[in-house]
């Protein structure tokens, strides 16, 4: 056991997923526990799947209950984190699984979240070009939103390689655990029970400046997408449905070719043989993003889809892979690299 950690926000989806990974993760020890309103109860209150930890009791969430630790995780709502890591010594690994330091630009934090932008950490998307070199070394880290992490997995390589115009699609749908444990109008059962439904339609959605900031990255220069997600009676996955316009005299070979070569040596982001396309089903419980890639020759346009489990490869298994380059640990340290099927 070579490190140890704290959890904030325990209680939570995130939280709990995170420590599922923990478990099993041999250089990191799992210490302090911490939740909200719930602190005081046990873990096993909330996560009874967890048996191991069932009796931890979880203190409340201060910089002074998450101090003593090498790494502190911090599983909150929006808003909760900065405060928490200004307190915390530099040399502490600072885990934000929230959005507080995932945008570069202040205008579009003050924008889609309406509070003041408390800065940009270190982007926690390995797969992003120039991410791990961001991340070796790295004591602070902001965790992608789980819509970026599969739309921008599905499409970076289309932009690496300039094979596409620069306005992508993103349409994807979710599994309500996105939302969190919190009732909300939207993914309450009544709600989700046999229904899809768009909501923050029409470029509202928080995770808009998100994806083009990730793309531009990926092209090197402006890219901008046009998002629009959806709700599933699903409890876990993404599957995001993604396009943009082909650059005249690009192939489907071309473009094949260029999804093998980067994603060959990745070792959570996938291509599919050919013919076969992600579901949410095949990433359960999984770190892995699993893509397909085609051309609809009739429509001029690149045609990507990935999928992930939201919660593993898309919040706590994507922030323990950023951990692990963080602390130089072979990057699939304690990830679950297989999902569950049927
Ligand atoms: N669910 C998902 O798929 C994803 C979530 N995330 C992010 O992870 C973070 C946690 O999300 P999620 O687990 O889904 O949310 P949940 O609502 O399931 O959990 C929130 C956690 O934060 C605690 N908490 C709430 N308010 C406070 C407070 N004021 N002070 C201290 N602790 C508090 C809660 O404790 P208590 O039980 O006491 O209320 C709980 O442990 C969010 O920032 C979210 O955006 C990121 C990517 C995907
Ligand atoms: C289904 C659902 O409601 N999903 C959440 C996405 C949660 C997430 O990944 O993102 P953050 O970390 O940015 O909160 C939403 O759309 O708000």
């Amino acid at each position: 056991m070579g490190h140890t950690a704290a959890v904030a926000g325990a209680s939570g989806y995130a939280g709990g997923e995170l420590l599922r990974i923990l478990l099993d993760h041999p250089d990191i020890e799992i210490g302090t526990l911490t939740a909200g309103g719930n602190a005081g109860t046990p873990l096993g209150a909330h996560h009874p799947h967890l048996i191991a930890l069932a009796d931890r009791v979880l203190a409340d969430t201060s910089a002074a209950t998450l101090a003593g630790h090498d790494i502190v995780f911090l599983a909150l709502p929006h808003g909760q984190s900065a405060a928490i890591a200004a307190e915390l010594g530099e040399d502490v690994l600072v885990v934000d699984l929230g959005a507080d330091f995932r945008l570069t630009d202040a205008d579009d934090w003050t924008a889609f979240y309406g509070s003041e932008h408390a800065g940009t950490w270190p982007y926690g998307l390995p797969e992003l070009p120039g991410a791990r070199t961001a991340l070796t070394g790295a004591r602070r880290i902001a965790v992608p939103g789980c819509y970026p992490t599969c739309g921008t997995i599905a499409l970076f390589p289309a932009y690496a390689e300039a094979l596409v115009e620069p306005e992508a699609v993103v349409v994807a749908v979710s599994g309500a655990s996105g939302a969190g444990k919190a009732p909300k109008p939207t993914t309450v059962a009544s709600e989700v029970m046999g229904s899809v439904s768009t909501y923050a339609v029409g470029g509202a959605h928080r995770h808009t400046p998100e994806f083009a900031q990730n793309l531009s990255v990926a092209a090197g220069a402006r890219v901008t997408v046009s998002f629009t997600p959806m709700v599933a009676p699903m409890p876990r996955g993404i599957l995001a449905n993604c396009s943009a316009p082909l650059k005249p005299g690009i192939t489907a070979a071309d473009v094949r070719a260029a999804y093998q070569r980067h994603l060959a040596d990745e070792p959570f982001a996938h291509l599919l043989p050919e013919g076969t396309w992600p579901s949410t089903g095949m990433t359960v419980g999984a770190n892995h993003a699993l893509v397909q890639v085609t051309v609809d020759e009739a429509a001029g346009r690149l045609v990507a889809v990935a999928a992930i489990d939201n919660l593993t490869k898309g919040t706590a298994g994507g922030a323990v892979q950023s951990t692990n380059i963080a602390l130089g640990l072979p990057e699939t340290t304690g990830l679950p690299a297989a999902g569950i099927a049927p």
